[in-house]
């Protein structure tokens, strides 16, 4: 169905770059989130609070409903591990899975998901850190350098793509290409809380800087109205 807001129709290929984070602690609250926000939103990220709290199985009724489905794990573990883990997403229908960008880690997710869709995506630099965070934990080299050097090995290791601030997607298009996925969390429009966020950019911001998709959980799920929030989002994204 076409979504129409503010009298323009939202094209289906602008409404697959909001990816919108349910971030909740029970299937049900999820489950209500996804009712209300109906055909306006096609693209949903089950992360870690959802995935203990049993979130996994509701993936397979969001894609029974036409939903796109980011599994965002963040695995790093030994490539065994890794590999399987992967393979058992793409078993799934998952769209695209996370893991760390550390090079055995994605090499091993390429051999999980080969022959299949699911995209894999190395986590660069959580955007939430900034270069004295990432300093803390023993990393030598900031924020830049470091973004700099996981998205040439995930490039590399032959995987779909990278999650990386917006603050940092002209710096990994480049180095990535036109062909693989960059794909932005710290995305806050003008106004919205940052929260504990702290490399970000807003939607229009993120894909002028090259990103294919973002991710958009509080903004949305935290709104008064979160059917307006996300329209608000995807006209923007749609103007950019
Ligand atoms: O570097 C990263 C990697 C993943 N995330 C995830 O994205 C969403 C962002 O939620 P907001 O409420 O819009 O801040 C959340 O699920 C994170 O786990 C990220 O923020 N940064």
């Amino acid at each position: 169905m076409t979504q129409v807001v503010q009298g323009t129709p939202i094209r289906a290929d602008v409404r697959d770059k909001l990816i919108v984070a349910l971030d909740y602690n029970s299937v049900a609250a999820a489950e209500a989130a996804v009712a209300q926000l109906g055909d306006v939103v096609s693209f949903y990220k089950i992360g870690l609070e959802l995935a203990v709290s049993g979130g996994i199985d509701l993936a397979t009724d969001l894609i029974a409903a036409g939903k796109k489905v980011f599994l965002d794990l963040k695995l790093h573990d030994i490539g065994n591990t890794v590999e399987r883990a992967t393979a058992a997403a793409a078993e799934r229908g998952f769209d695209i899975l996370t893991v760390h960008a550390y090079p055995m880690t994605m090499a091993a997710a390429a051999r999980g998901a080969a022959g299949s869709k699911l995209e894999v995506l190395g986590v660069t630099v959580l955007t939430s850190y900034d270069d004295a965070d990432l300093a803390a934990t023993g990393v030598v080299g900031g924020v830049t350098e470091t973004v700099h050097l996981r998205a040439g090995q995930a490039r590399d290791a032959g995987i779909a793509g990278v999650i990386c601030a917006p603050t940092d997607a002209a710096m990994v298009r480049a180095i990535l290409g036109p062909d693989r996925r960059v794909v932005t969390p710290g995305v806050r429009p003008k106004g919205a809380a940052v929260g504990d966020q702290k490399r970000i950019a807003t939607p229009a911001e993120a894909l002028a800087a090259g990103a294919d998709r973002i991710v958009v959980g509080r903004p949305v799920t935290a709104a008064e109205d979160p059917v307006a929030a996300a329209q608000a989002i995807l006209a923007e994204l749609q103007g950019a």
